[in-house]
Order: C-alpha cells, then sequence, then structure tokens
C-alpha cells in the first residue's frame, strides 16, 4: 500500500463513511487516534525532527499535505480551446468527468418517468469561494435559478456551514436545509416523515414557522461549543485565522493565514484535539473542520432526505447532488454505489472524485439548474 500521508488521510475518510450501522462509530477513540496519525510512525522516521517538536505531529500526519493541496486555485479557461499543458491536463480529466451542461440530454433521457431530486451544496457551489467566508453570498440570478429549481423539484441544501446560516444565506423557505455536513436537517412540517427516527424533534424557525429537526449529535453541542471557544483563544494571535461555530461542528479558516504559520495553526488545533477523542478532524477548502465522531455525513443527509420524502426507490427517482469539496465526495460516494442518478463535481482544476461528471464553476451550475427548469417548463407545456 502506498504510505504517503495524504492516502492515510483518504483511507480514514473512508474507514469512517464505511460499514458500521450504529450512529456512533465503535470505538471513538482509536479512529479519532489513527486519524490524528498517531500509527504513522514511519513517517516520523523520516522526517526530521524540527527543535522543540512543535510542529512534527502535523507534519508527519498529513494534515500539511492535505492543507498545501486544498483548494488549488482556479484558473479561468476561456473556450474549449487548450493554451497550454494545465489547459490540455483539465481537457483530457474532462473525458474521464463529461460535463453536466454538454451531458443534458442524456441526462433527461435517464430521467424519463422518473421523479428528478436536487441536492445542492453552498460555499463553491452556489456561492464562489471569497476570502471572507461572511461575505459568500449568492448573486440574485443564482437565487432565482435555485428557487425556479425548487419549484419543479424537491430540492435539499446541504452544507457545511450551520443550518441557520445557510438559511440565511439562501433565503428561500421551499427547500430542505442539513447543515454541520448533514447533521443538522431542518424539514418544512408539511413535508411528510415517513420514516420514524428517535432523533427526529418538531420546532418552529425563525419565522414562526413549525419544522421537523433530525439532529443526530445533539449530545455534541456542549463540547462543541467549548472547542470552538478554546479554538479562537488558542489561534487568537495568528493573523489571518478565523473560527466558525456551525453549532454540531466547528472550522478552522486558515485561507488569510501567511503560508508560513500554517504548521502552526494546524499544531494547535491538533494539541486541542487531543483533549476531545469523540472530536475528529476533515479537511476542506483552506479549512480544518472539527466533526463529531458520528457515522454521518454529506452522503447519510442525502440517504435520510430520500428515504424521508419517500423516495428512496432507485427505479422512480434520480438524484443530482452538485458540489466542489471533499466533504461532498461522501454523497458522489452513495449515488456513484447505489448506481442512482449524478454526482456533479464542480471544479477549474483536475481533481480524483467519485463524482460521475463535472461543471466549471458557480455560473455553469447556474446554466444546469435553469436548463433544468426550461426542460421541465417544455415538458408540462
Ligand atoms: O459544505 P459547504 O457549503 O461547501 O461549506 C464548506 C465550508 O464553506 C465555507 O468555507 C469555504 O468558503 C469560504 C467562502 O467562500 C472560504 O473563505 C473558505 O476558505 C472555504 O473553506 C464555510 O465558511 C465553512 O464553515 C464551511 O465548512
Amino acid at each position: 500500500m502506498d504510505s504517503s500521508p495524504n492516502n492515510c488521510i483518504n483511507c480514514e475518510e473512508m474507514d469512517l463513511s464505511s460499514g458500521n450501522a450504529s450512529l456512533v462509530l465503535a470505538d471513538p477513540v482509536a479512529i479519532n487516534q489513527s486519524r490524528l496519525g498517531f500509527h504513522l510512525s514511519v513517517f516520523t522516521r523520516l522526517i526530521p525532527k524540527k527543535k522543540g517538536g512543535k510542529v512534527d505531529d502535523v507534519r508527519s500526519n498529513g494534515w500539511l499535505d492535505a492543507m498545501q493541496s486544498s483548494s488549488p486555485p482556479r484558473k479561468r479557461v476561456v473556450k474549449d480551446v487548450a493554451s497550454d499543458d494545465s489547459d490540455l491536463v483539465y481537457f483530457s480529466w474532462k473525458l474521464k468527468y463529461p460535463s453536466a451542461l454538454k451531458s443534458f440530454d442524456h441526462i433527461i433521457n435517464c430521467a424519463h418517468n422518473k421523479k428528478i431530486v436536487i441536492f445542492l451544496d453552498y460555499d463553491g457551489t452556489l456561492s464562489p469561494i471569497v476570502d471572507d467566508p461572511n461575505r459568500a453570498f449568492m448573486s440574485f440570478d443564482m437565487r432565482s435559478a435555485v428557487k425556479s429549481v425548487a419549484k419543479y423539484f424537491p430540492t435539499a441544501i446541504i452544507s457545511g456551514r450551520s443550518c441557520d446560516k445557510v438559511y440565511e444565506l439562501v433565503g428561500l423557505t421551499e427547500l430542505f436545509y442539513a447543515g454541520s455536513h448533514g447533521i443538522d436537517i431542518m424539514f418544512p412540517a408539511k413535508d411528510t416523515m415517513s420514516i420514524n427516527h428517535t432523533n427526529y424533534i418538531q420546532s418552529i424557525d425563525k419565522q414562526g414557522k413549525d419544522v421537523n429537526l433530525f439532529q443526530p449529535a445533539r449530545e455534541f453541542i456542549p463540547m462543541i461549543n467549548e472547542v470552538f471557544r478554546t479554538l479562537v483563544e488558542v489561534t487568537k494571535d495568528i493573523r489571518g485565522a478565523l473560527v466558525e461555530n456551525h453549532k454540531f461542528c466547528t472550522s478552522v479558516h486558515y485561507r488569510n493565514v501567511d503560508e508560513k504559520n500554517w504548521p502552526i495553526i494546524a499544531q494547535r488545533v491538533y494539541d486541542v484535539l487531543k483533549d476531545y477523542p469523540r472530536l475528529r478532524l476533515t479537511h476542506g477548502r483552506k479549512v480544518l473542520e472539527v466533526r463529531p465522531v458520528i457515522d454521518w455525513d454529506k452522503g447519510k443527509a442525502v440517504k435520510f432526505l430520500l428515504q424521508s420524502l419517500g423516495l428512496s426507490n432507485s427505479d422512480d427517482v434520480l438524484p443530482i447532488y452538485i458540489g466542489d469539496d471533499r466533504t461532498d465526495e461522501d454523497a458522489f460516494t452513495v449515488l456513484r454505489e447505489g448506481k442512482h442518478g449524478y454526482g456533479i463535481l464542480v471544479s477549474s482544476v483536475p481533481k480524483e472524485s467519485k463524482a460521475l461528471l463535472s461543471l466549471r464553476d458557480t455560473l455553469e451550475v447556474k446554466d444546469f439548474l435553469k436548463s433544468l427548469v426550461s426542460w421541465k417548463e417544455q415538458m408540462i407545456k
């Protein structure tokens, strides 16, 4: 087996997303320790020790490699013509992940007599990636495209952000929302809950409407609040660091941190997590995501939403999931393994993915959503 640090992170991702039927993983401590890289003694022999040993852990466990490879700079390719080697690489990558726009006829052929269900990630999919997470707004056109799509197809947003925050950013009441990477699910109460789950509760949203909540990690709220406060404290002297509290997970952003300080921010997060064996770390786009060690992810959220809406029969339903991030891979995997619908990766650079198709950027996402609406409107004329 290739034992590069990056590979090890991927192996751990797979371990967590597979198998176990119960929500809480069998041995969270062991899993978290292996996530944190305690078993990778082979690398510590290869990597020279730094004086004081302060950043050795994150060098040896692959966090730094993962941070360096996260969110490569966007490349704007004008027209479908290769102008340099990287364009050629991109065009050959597109052979493996064809454009969802160019495959549109194929998608609607598959949708014949099926109900399309749309799942959308938020950051990098509906809003372009920007330096300040508090300013990641959707364009007016994108909001209108999402609103139109939701008029014809059940539509859910599945985000790493808190449910409340993503609802505030999107502002459409007709959607389903799943925050904190799918562990905070909110349905309008009028939509049938066809499955009975012990963690499902009735509540009222900020507008006073009845909603149904599915929050399998409620017991983690105090722990997340505590770790959030600690992370704010330990990163406060690192210029550009930003910590967000998403209720069921917390994010440490390093997009605006000088790269020479990445080992320091990573090591501090690592040191904090040593005291929290029931929390785990995943990597997003220039962000370290701290999440509960429960067997739940965006893929599980997709399955749960389909079941809840009575739409899990793959013969009658065509789910389409559009996302750009590593956490979206769990959802792409569910669709690919179930041979059920389409995962569509949003990327302007070549990336390995479990998605079947691709879109270059948020503008293409909007065009794709609009194409679905036009097609549906033609059908019902
Ligand atoms: O699942 P998502 O909806 O894609 O959310 C994932 C994370 O998105 C946000 O961070 C990312 O977008 C920011 C705004 O463009 C960008 O500044 C940051 O570097 C990206 O990582 C959000 O702030 C995170 O909390 C989410 O976990």
